[in-house]
């Protein structure tokens, strides 16, 4: 056994639909919501609202999209950063295929759509339909963390509502044998406010602030997992932290499957710390950045975290 899935991860399970009972009720959920952004950076929700069907049909569709012939993918093969709908592969000398992933801007959704695969044929519908749901839930999501941060409710929703939302679908070849290997996605945090993810099986790690160690995050049947992004840490002034994760390949006869939504602002919306969060005990944390300057410091191929690049260090500049 690879020593790195040795650890499970006991991710927090919200109940969402709780949000919409008694404001005592309401208030638990805020305080779960609270208390799973300070410390695991993750959380599970259940009773979301999204039907199962829908992602399990994305799943579906986006298998057959990878099985396609590899002259079909690389049509939207692009170095290219800015590409609204980029297709990417990691192959291993001997092994074929070992990670693919297709990125796609799906918001608004009429903007793009045209520039999605065309085949599978119901891929437009099916990815149209769950992007939507997903964009729905997040900024759903949103307002209840904005309150967690004893913000307004609606706190920042018009700069949300109208801004970026970049799905990442990942498909992760099984290993055989013994030879765990770390594909594709290697340690990040993701440039969003929060990243609602769905996985296929087993294969998400995220890393465990309290011992530095990684730590499997089950698949849980019907739940969506939501990830504090780097923007979430800079709003917050670093009361929630960006969590670091990674995906590895596991054994087993199925391709693993990820849907990611980033939700974030405009390519140009600064977003700063909240004011609110910002006094003498906690001086200002970050400097205001946006989705350009994240794609900027990418493209750039400088290796440190964004989230590093936007932290204010040296106190001598904080008034
Ligand atoms: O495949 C996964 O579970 C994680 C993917 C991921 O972290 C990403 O696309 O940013
Ligand atoms: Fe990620």
């Amino acid at each position: 056994m690879g020593s790195s899935t040795d650890y499970n991860m006991l991710v927090p399970i919200i109940d969402l639909s709780l949000l919409q009972k008694d404001h005592q009720t309401r208030s638990l959920v805020i305080n779960q919501i609270r208390e799973s952004c300070r410390t695991a950076g993750i959380f599970a929700v259940i009773n979301h609202g999204i039907p199962e069907t829908i992602a399990e049909e994305a799943l579906t569709v986006n298998k057959n999209f990878f099985n396609l012939p590899l002259n079909i993918k690389e049509e939207f093969f692009s170095p290219d950063m800015y590409k609204p709908v980029k297709y990417g592969t990691n192959q291993g000398e001997a092994h074929g295929i070992l990670w693919e992933y297709l990125k796609l801007y799906s918001h608004p959704f009429e903007k793009f759509v045209d520039l999605w695969p065309k085949s599978p044929p119901d891929y437009r519908e099916i990815m149209g339909n769950c992007t939507m749901e997903m964009r729905k839930l997040s900024i759903q999501i949103c307002g209840a963390i904005m309150e967690s941060l004893d913000l307004e409710a609606t706190y920042l929703k018009a700069e949300i509502e109208k801004g970026v939302q970049m799905v990442a679908i990942n498909s992760y070849s099984s290993i055989s044998g013994s030879n765990m290997k770390i594909i594709g996605a290697s340690q990040h945090s993701d440039f969003s406010v929060i990243t609602l993810l769905l996985q296929s099986s087993l294969g998400l790690q995220v890393m465990d602030k309290n011992d530095k160690k990684w730590k499997s995050v089950p698949v849980i049947k019907g739940a969506l997992l939501v990830l504090v992004g780097d923007l979430l840490e800079v709003l917050s002034n670093g009361e929630y932290k960006a969590v670091l994760h990674r995906a590895i390949r596991t054994s087993g006869n199925d391709t693993r499957l990820s849907i990611a939504s980033f939700q974030s602002l405009e390519m140009d919306e600064i977003l700063e710390p909240a004011m609110k969060l910002v006094n003498e005990d906690h001086p200002e944390q970050y400097r205001g950045c946006c989705l350009r300057d994240y794609l900027k410091h990418r493209a750039s191929g400088e290796s440190k975290p964004f989230v590093e690049t936007v932290k204010i260090t040296n106190s001598a500049t904080i008034q």
